[in-house]
C-alpha cells in the first residue's frame, strides 16, 4: 500500500527536503502549513511537518517523530508581526491564513502582556495590509522573509543579520520567536513530523529523511545559493536563515514545545514521540 506524504514547502525546510528521496511506495504532495494540517488531519496523508500547535491539539491520535523540527533559539526572521504602534496599542491585526503555530504564538504573546486586541485573517502583503485600515499584519514563511528584508536591509559590511534595525519606513517588525525566547528563555518548535499512531511511517522514509537532512546542512552554502536566487534575496541573508534553524527536535527544543503546550493547549494529552535511530 501507498505511504503518502505532504510537505509545507517553505524554504525553511529545504535542507531536509531538497535532497531527499523518496522509498518505493511513498509519493509526496505539498502545500502551506494549514493545508498540511488539514491534510493529515482528514487522512489524505499519513506524515507531514505541520504546525506544532496541531500535533499538541491532537495529541491523543498523533505522534511525532522523535528527531526532527523546525525550531530555532532566538530570532527566526520568517515569523513576523509588522505593526505601524507599539505593541501595547494595537487595535486590529490582520493574520495570514497559512498559519496555526505562528497564530497560536501570538496569541500567546499578546495573553502575556494582557493585550487583546481584534484578530482577523486577511490575505495580502504587509505593507498593503497596513495602508487598509490593519495596524499589525502576521506573514509567515518565504514571503515574511521577504518582506522583512524589504523593511530591514538591506545588509552591509557593517549590518550585518544580527545588527539590522527592527524595523524601517514607519513599520516596526517582532520576531515572534525572539520574543518567546525574550519570554521564556526556550528555543520555539514552529514543526513537528507527524503522523496519526495507526499510520507510522516506513523506516526507509525516516532513514532517508535523516541522510537527507545530513546531506543537506552539509552543502549548506549550495542550498542556501539556490534558494537566494528562486527567493530573489542575497545568498548572506538565505545562508543565515538556514544556518539558524535547528532541526533535530534537540531536548531544549522539546522543554519550549512543552512550556508552549502548556500555555496554550493546557488540557491537551501527553506528547508522544516515536522511537529515534538506534533507540
Ligand atoms: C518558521 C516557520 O514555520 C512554519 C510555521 C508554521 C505555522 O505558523 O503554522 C508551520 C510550520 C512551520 O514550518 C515559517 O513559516 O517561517
Amino acid at each position: 500500500m501507498t505511504y503518502r506524504a505532504g510537505w509545507i514547502h517553505f524554504t525553511n525546510v529545504a535542507p531536509i527536503l531538497d535532497s531527499l528521496h523518496l522509498p518505493p511506495g511513498v509519493t509526496a504532495i505539498t502545500g502551506v502549513p494549514t493545508q498540511m494540517n488539514a491534510a493529515l488531519l482528514a487522512g489524505e496523508v499519513d506524515i507531514a511537518n505541520i504546525s506544532a500547535v496541531e500535533f499538541i491539539r491532537h495529541a491523543d491520535i498523533l505522534e511525532a517523530l522523535p528527531d526532527f523540527s523546525v525550531s530555532v533559539l532566538g530570532p527566526v526572521y520568517s515569523v513576523n508581526l509588522f505593526h505601524t504602534r507599539p505593541l501595547e496599542e494595537l487595535r486590529r491585526i490582520a493574520l495570514t491564513a497559512q498559519s496555526a503555530m505562528s497564530v497560536a504564538l501570538l496569541e500567546v504573546l499578546l495573553r502575556e502582556r494582557g493585550l487583546s486586541p481584534v484578530l482577523e485573517r486577511a490575505e495580502g502583503e504587509a505593507e498593503e495590509l497596513l495602508a487598509s485600515g490593519y495596524d499589525g499584519v502576521l506573514r509567515i514563511g518565504d514571503s515574511a522573509l521577504r518582506e522583512w528584508y524589504s523593511v530591514v536591509g538591506p545588509l552591509t559590511p557593517e549590518r550585518t543579520m544580527t545588527t539590522l534595525p527592527g524595523g524601517g519606513r514607519g513599520i516596526t517588525v517582532t520576531d515572534l520567536a525572539d520574543d518567546w525566547f525574550r519570554l521564556t528563555g526556550h528555543p520555539f518548535t514552529f514543526a513537528v513530523w507527524a503522523y496519526r499512531k495507526d499510520r507510522p511511517p516506513p523506516p526507509e522514509l525516516v532513514q532517508a529523511m535523516r541522510v537527507a537532512r545530513r546531506h543537506g546542512i552539509g552543502h549548506l552554502a549550495e542550498v542556501a545559493k539556490r534558494h537566494a536566487s528562486l527567493l530573489g534575496l542575497p545568498e548572506r541573508v538565505v545562508q543565515h536563515y538556514l544556518w539558524n534553524f535547528r532541526y533535530h527536535l534537540e531536548a531544549p527544543d522539546r522543554l519550549g514545545l512543552e512550556e508552549f503546550a502548556a500555555k496554550a493547549v493546557p488540557d491537551h494529552a501527553p506528547l508522544c514521540f516515536g522511537r529515534g535511530p538506534g533507540e
